[in-house]
């Protein structure tokens, strides 16, 4: 590894690469027919530009129209080094480390995307839908596929799944990913949702983690324009 500081991947040029249906429950909840993703296909991948990060500390904003927007807590993978056409046994040397995400979602526009055949740019890359947590490193992490996650909603839990549910292993994602598009130092990739999706609304709190490992807290507010300065 290039000694480069992982601890700021949400700062960097990074991209984030988003699997879906990864988790047979939350494919059941949502009623999606059960596709190729069941019977380990080929998995379903998606887009979320860098200006959907946000940190603690920041509020996750609704995004402008929305009246149905939902958490989905994930594990995030932040990748090491350059990885292009990587080998599945290999993969794990391409993984810097892991953070807890929360694929924030549109549900209602994403509905409309599903229905005409467009793109989630939108529903799940608005700004603020990509909040994380700090950097894990991959030491503190002996097996990323037993781990629990988990999401609350003001105190009230709403999803608490296991990462050994994940129909696609990150192995196989991150060769998947790397055989089409090479992922740089600082990329995060999303690993999708188990079941337990659910709205919140503004002033609502969404805590998150990853085992005893992480903990995440955000509110859930609207966006609020800078005050403008004098000239
Ligand atoms: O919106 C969805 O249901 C797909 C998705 O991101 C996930 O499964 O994590
Ligand atoms: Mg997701």
């Amino acid at each position: 590894m290039s000694g480069r500081s992982f601890e700021k991947f949400a700062e960097l040029a990074s991209k984030i690469i988003a699997v879906g249906k990864n988790y047979a429950d939350h494919i059941k909840e949502m009623g999606y027919a059960a596709t190729s993703a069941t019977k380990k296909g080929e998995p379903l991948i998606f887009m979320k530009p860098t200006s959907a990060f946000v940190k603690e500390g920041s509020k996750i904003e609704i995004p402008p129209g929305c009246a149905n927007l939902h958490h989905e807590v994930e594990l995030g993978v932040v990748i090491g080094r350059l990885a292009k056409k990587v080998r599945e046994e290999e993969a794990m040397q391409y993984v810097a480390g892991y953070t807890v995400a929360l694929d924030m979602t549109d549900r209602d526009l994403q509905a409309t995307a599903k229905k005409n055949g467009t793109p989630w740019t939108i529903p799940k890359g608005f700004d603020t839908s990509c909040p994380v947590g700090s950097f894990i490193p991959k030491k503190a992490v002996p097996d990323p596929h037993a781990l629990r996650i988990w999401c609350k909603v003001n105190g009230e839990t709403r999803q608490d799944g296991t990462t050994s549910d994940m129909i696609f292993s990150i192995p196989f994602l991150i060769s998947y990913i790397t055989n089409y598009i090479t992922l740089y130092p600082g990329d995060v990739v999303l690993t999708g949702t188990p079941a337990g999706v659910s709205g919140v609304k503004e002033g609502d709190v969404i805590e998150a983690g990853i085992g005893d490992l992480s903990k995440v807290r955000f509110e859930v507010g609207t966006y609020e324009a800078p005050a403008q300065e004098n000239n």
